[in-house]
Order: structure tokens, then sequence, then C-alpha cells
């Protein structure tokens, strides 16, 4: 999988040279290039926003520079139509179903908003040679689209194939199955009084099984009623 990033603080996204994106960087597994906007302005203060028309608080990021950096990473494509994610609080909420999907595409382009936005038609333009998505994190706003950014490359690039040792610790997460994840626990027996679940020791994988199932159902009902089916609220 190829990674570009556009942003006007690139070295935001040194972390990605850290742990397994790190390790998958250097096999190869994810080839990851970060670009700085403001290596596409021509002006002396490298200006990358301007006033919005019609007024407002803030400032929007100029279409320009956009342009130009898009141009650069979307002009030797050649191959099938990449897709560009632009985080916003405008987007589609980002999901682990959406973490899968994006997972297979060969190649990803993330675009990083600052101030209040990117002019709009650096949307429109892309989506004339690409494949253009808005994507949030959640209900929530940030300062910028690098966090989210940084969220989703850790969420999608996990289930790139060979980047996580053993594709079993995959399966028993948390919304991998629509439910919450069961509770962990590792040695020793007891801590501070606290003993591990006794069924947890049994041997017995039948009922760890069956107990594991029912702790997820529990707990998605009493966090997440709302991942439950609906017409199965025992799941
Ligand atoms: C200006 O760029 C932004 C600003 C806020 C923001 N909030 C996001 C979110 O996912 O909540 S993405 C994003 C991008």
């Amino acid at each position: 999988m190829r990674i570009d990033i556009v942003t006007i603080f690139p070295t935001f996204f040194d972390a990605l040279d850290l742990s397994l994106l790190g390790k998958a960087k250097q096999s190869g597994l994810i080839e990851l290039d970060v670009h700085d906007l403001r290596d596409s302005t021509h002006d002396r203060h490298r200006t990358v926003d301007d006033t919005p028309y019609g007024g407002g608080a803030g400032m929007v990021m100029k279409p320009e520079p956009w342009g130009e950096a898009l141009d650069g990473i979307l002009g030797d494509d050649t191959e099938e139509e990449p897709l560009v994610i632009f985080p916003s609080p405008a987007g589609e909420v980002f999901t682990q179903a959406m973490a899968r999907e994006l997972a297979t595409e060969p190649r990803l382009v993330f675009g990083c908003g600052r101030y209040e936005g990117i002019d709009h038609r650096v949307f429109d333009h892309t989506a004339s040679r690409a494949r253009v998505r808005l994507v949030s994190l959640g209900d929530y706003v940030l300062n910028g689209g690098e966090v989210a950014v940084m969220a989703m490359i850790e969420a999608i690039g996990r289930l790139v194939p060979g980047v996580v040792g053993n594709p079993e610790s995959l399966v028993e997460e948390s919304h991998e199955d629509g439910l919450l994840e069961y509770p962990s626990y590792t040695k020793p027996a007891e801590w501070r009084g606290l003993p591990v679940p006794p069924v947890l020791l049994s041997g017995n994988h039948g009922a760890i099984a069956t107990w594991r199932r029912q702790q997820q159902i529990e707990r998605t009902r009493e966090v997440r009623p709302d991942l439950l089916p609906a017409d199965q609220p025992d799941a």
C-alpha cells in the first residue's frame, strides 16, 4: 500500500516511523510519503490561507497550493484511480468497517485541512481525477486533519496483510465482530486482592468462550447499546 499525506505540519507524522507501522515502512509493506503543503507555495511567506469569501471568522486554505501539491501526487498515477481522503467534521464517520474497506486500497492520499477548512473547489477539482471522501473521526471537532489522519492510518495500516505478526490478534477485538471486546487478564492470578475470573483458569475452552461472548454482550449492552443488532438484543 502506498500512502501520501499533504499537511502544513509534516513532522507531525514522524510518529509513523515507530512501532508496527515503522516496521511496515521498513519492510516495504507500506510506502509512506509526507508532503509539506508550503512546498507548493511561491510567495516569500509561503502563504496557504486567506480570508473567507462571504465573511466570517478565521481563514480558509487557498486552492492553489492544494492543486499544485495534488498535481505532483496524482499526476503520476497511471493505474487505478487513487482514493483521496480529506478529514472533515462534515465527513462520514470513520468506522472499523471503513478501515477494513480502505485497507484493501492499493493507494491512499490524505489531505490535512487546517484553519476553517480547505476551499471547497479543491474537493470538486480533485474529484475530477480521483475518488474523494470526506471522513470524520466522530462527532467532535479537532483543530485540523492531522490527528484524524494519524488515527485512520493506524486503524487501516494494522489491517494490511503482514503488518500485524499474528492475524489472529485482529479477530477478537472491539468492533471487529460488531461487539466490544471481552476483558483481558494475565499473571498474577491475584493482584492487590483482585482475582482473575476463575473460568479463565479452568482450562475449559468451551466455558471460556461462552464467558467471553457473554462479557462482550454485557459490555456492549452497557456501553454501546447502539451496536447491538436491533432484532437480537441478546446478540
Ligand atoms: C480544518 O480541518 C479540520 C478541522 C477540524 C476537523 N475535525 C475533524 C474530526 O474528524 O473531528 S477532521 C478536521 C479537519
